[in-house]
C-alpha cells in the first residue's frame, strides 16, 4: 500500500537548474528570432514558484523545455542534477515520464476514460496493466482532489473545477519531483481557482514536489513562495516572498 509520509521533509535538493538557455525559431527568415535569451535558474525541491510575465514573453516556450517537451538551442537544463540536451529521444521521454508531470490550462483528460482511468494512465503508461496497489494509489488521489465516489465518472460529467482537480492527481500519479502547470486555473472562476492553488500547495508539501506554475493572476502569483518574471525572453526579476523557505544548507552548498 503507498502512503505519504510528511513527518521529516528531506532536505531541499535542486530539481531544476537552466544555465544560459537559449532558444531561437527559424522562421524561414534569413535570420533566428530569438525568443530565450540566456536564462538562468534554480528551483529546489522545497520551492513552490510562479513564473509570471507578459503575454509573448516566452513562459509556454520555457515551460516546454523545462518539461523535455522542447529543446533550447543553446544552453543547458539540469534535471535533477542531470544535464539533458545530450538524452536520446528515449531516455528522454523515461526521464520525462519519470520525473515530471504537467497540468495544463485545459485538462486533457480523456473523454472516453473513467477519473480513475485518467489517473491511472502515467502508470500504465510505465508499467503496463494497473495491478491492485495502483488502483489503491489512484483511489487515494482521487479522495486527496476530493473527488471520494467519483472514481466511475467520465469528465463530461464532471464541472470544470473538478476536472481540472482529476488533472492534478494524474500529474502526481508517478510522485514526480517537479509539477509543472501552465495557467492551471485560466478557465476557472476566482474561488476555484484559488481552492485549486491551495490543492497544489498541499501537494507540494505532501509530496516534497517543485512546483512551478505559469500564470497571469497576480494574485494567484503572491500567494507562490517565489515569483520569476519574464519579459521579452529575459528573467527580469526573481523575487522570493518574506513567508517563502529559505534555502537549505544543501542549497547553499550548491
Ligand atoms: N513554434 C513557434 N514558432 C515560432 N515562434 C514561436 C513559436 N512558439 C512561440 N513562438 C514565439 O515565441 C514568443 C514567445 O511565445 P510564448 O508562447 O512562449 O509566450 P507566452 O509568454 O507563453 O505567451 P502567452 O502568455 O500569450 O501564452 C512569441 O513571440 C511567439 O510568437
Amino acid at each position: 500500500m503507498y502512503e505519504l509520509t510528511t513527518d521529516s521533509p528531506p532536505l531541499a535538493h535542486s530539481v531544476l537548474r537552466l544555465d544560459a538557455l537559449r532558444k531561437s525559431y527559424n522562421l524561414d527568415l534569413p535570420t533566428e528570432v530569438e525568443v530565450l535569451h540566456g536564462i538562468n535558474f534554480e528551483v529546489h525541491s522545497s520551492e513552490f514558484a510562479a513564473l509570471i510575465g507578459p503575454s509573448g514573453s516566452g513562459k509556454s516556450t520555457l515551460l516546454n523545455i523545462i518539461g523535455l517537451l522542447d529543446q533550447p538551442t543553446s544552453g543547458e537544463l539540469y534535471l535533477l542534477d542531470r544535464p539533458t540536451r545530450e538524452l536520446d529521444d528515449e531516455r528522454r521521454t523515461a526521464l520525462r515520464r519519470e520525473s515530471i508531470g504537467f497540468v495544463f490550462q485545459f485538462h486533457h483528460l480523456i473523454e472516453a476514460f473513467t477519473a480513475l482511468e485518467n489517473i491511472l494512465m502515467p502508470l500504465m503508461v510505465r508499467h503496463g496493466k494497473p495491478g491492485q496497489e495502483q488502483k489503491e494509489w489512484a483511489l487515494h488521489l482521487l479522495e486527496s482532489v476530493g473527488l471520494k465516489g467519483s472514481h466511475g465518472k467520465k469528465p463530461s460529467e464532471l464541472s470544470g473545477g473538478q476536472q481540472q482537480r482529476v488533472a492534478i492527481a494524474r500529474a502526481l500519479a508517478t510522485r514526480p519531483a517537479l509539477l509543472l502547470a501552465d495557467e492551471p486555473t485560466g478557465n476557472l472562476d476566482t474561488q476555484t481557482a484559488a481552492s485549486i492553488f491551495e490543492m497544489l500547495r498541499r501537494f507540494h508539501k505532501d509530496f516534497s514536489c517543485a512546483v512551478l506554475i505559469v500564470t497571469h493572476d497576480p494574485r494567484l502569483s503572491e500567494t507562490c513562495d517565489r515569483t520569476i518574471t519574464l519579459v521579452d525572453g529575459h528573467i527580469i526579476k526573481d523575487h522570493r516572498h518574506a513567508q517563502a523557505p529559505q534555502p537549505s544548507r544543501v542549497d547553499s552548498e550548491t
